[in-house]
């Protein structure tokens, strides 16, 4: 993968936001009075390698989308579309991959809902696919141990459930994004994997392509529980006392 080669972004944002509670749709809501949506679009234009970002928007909230781009201040370099997204956040990826146009090499997918990435995150992703990897994901070790369980009945939460196993902590990642990839790989593992996943990465695992694990960032976290929007705002507090961001 060359440097000349274009790298977009694609940002799914056409999630409801349940596990966040009522409200409007999660990428609209307000961080620091400005809309989630708009702090990860910054945070993925302020690469220098980026040269498109593809928004894929609540299928009913595309114009308001457009609009929200328009009113904010981004990076002239950068060039923008929105899409209408779809059921899952496979879907939407789908449809965001499918709107890139020629001359794009490398795909980052990165979440709406992690609006505070910080731009050496983004660049170690990028570099890593430029140097030849297929897949790149930035991840982080675990603080919790993990334990494997026998789901219980989703009709009766909190009901006990039996424990089956438990990983080695030290050989265990917890994934954010953006995830990195060589845009023919991204669109054939799309083309090829059926059945749902949760990241993008892992239906390139499926192609037996090797994905591999770069630094992620505290400040990646995904914004999906009421308690993550306060550590959002506490985040932003603290960048605007340290460098009047
Ligand atoms: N049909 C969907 C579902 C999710 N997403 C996006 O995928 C990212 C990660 O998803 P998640 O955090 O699970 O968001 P939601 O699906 O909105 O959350 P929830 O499951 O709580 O409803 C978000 O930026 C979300 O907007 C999407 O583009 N299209
Ligand atoms: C892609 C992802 O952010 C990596 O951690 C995550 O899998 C998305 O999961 P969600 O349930 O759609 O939030």
């Amino acid at each position: 993968m060359s440097e000349e080669s274009r790298t977009a972004v694609v940002i799914p944002a056409a999630g409801r936001g349940v596990r966040l509670g009522p409200g409007a749709p999660k990428a609209l809501r307000a961080l620091n009075g400005t809309p989630m949506l708009i702090h990860a679009v910054r945070a993925m234009a302020a690469s220098r390698a980026v040269s498109l970002v593809v928004v894929v928007a609540p299928p009913e909230g595309a114009a308001e989308v457009k609009s929200l781009l328009a009113d904010h201040a981004l990076p002239e370099r950068t060039d923008f579309m929105v899409v209408p997204g779809g059921e899952t956040r496979q879907e939407s990826v789908k449809l965001g991959l499918d709107a890139l146009p020629e001359g794009i090499g490398v795909v980052l997918v990165h979440d709406a809902a992690r609006p505070l990435v910080p731009v050496d995150t983004v660049d170690g992703v990028i570099e890593a696919v430029r140097e030849g990897a297929p897949a790149v994901v930035p991840a982080l070790p675990l603080a919790d141990t993990v334990k494997q369980v026998e789901p219980g009945d989703p009709k009766q939460p909190g009901a006990p459930e039996p424990v089956v196993a438990t990983p080695e902590r030290a050989r265990l990642r917890a994934v954010q994004t953006p995830q990195g990839f060589d845009r023919d790989t991204l669109v054939r593992a799309h083309a090829t994997v059926t059945e749902n996943v949760t990241d993008d990465a892992s239906m390139v695992e499926q192609l037996g392509l090797q994905v591999v694990v770069v630094p992620g960032h505290e400040e990646a976290f995904k914004v999906t529980r009421p308690l993550d929007l306060v550590l959002a705002e506490a985040v932003l507090a603290r960048r605007r006392a340290n460098d009047g961001f």
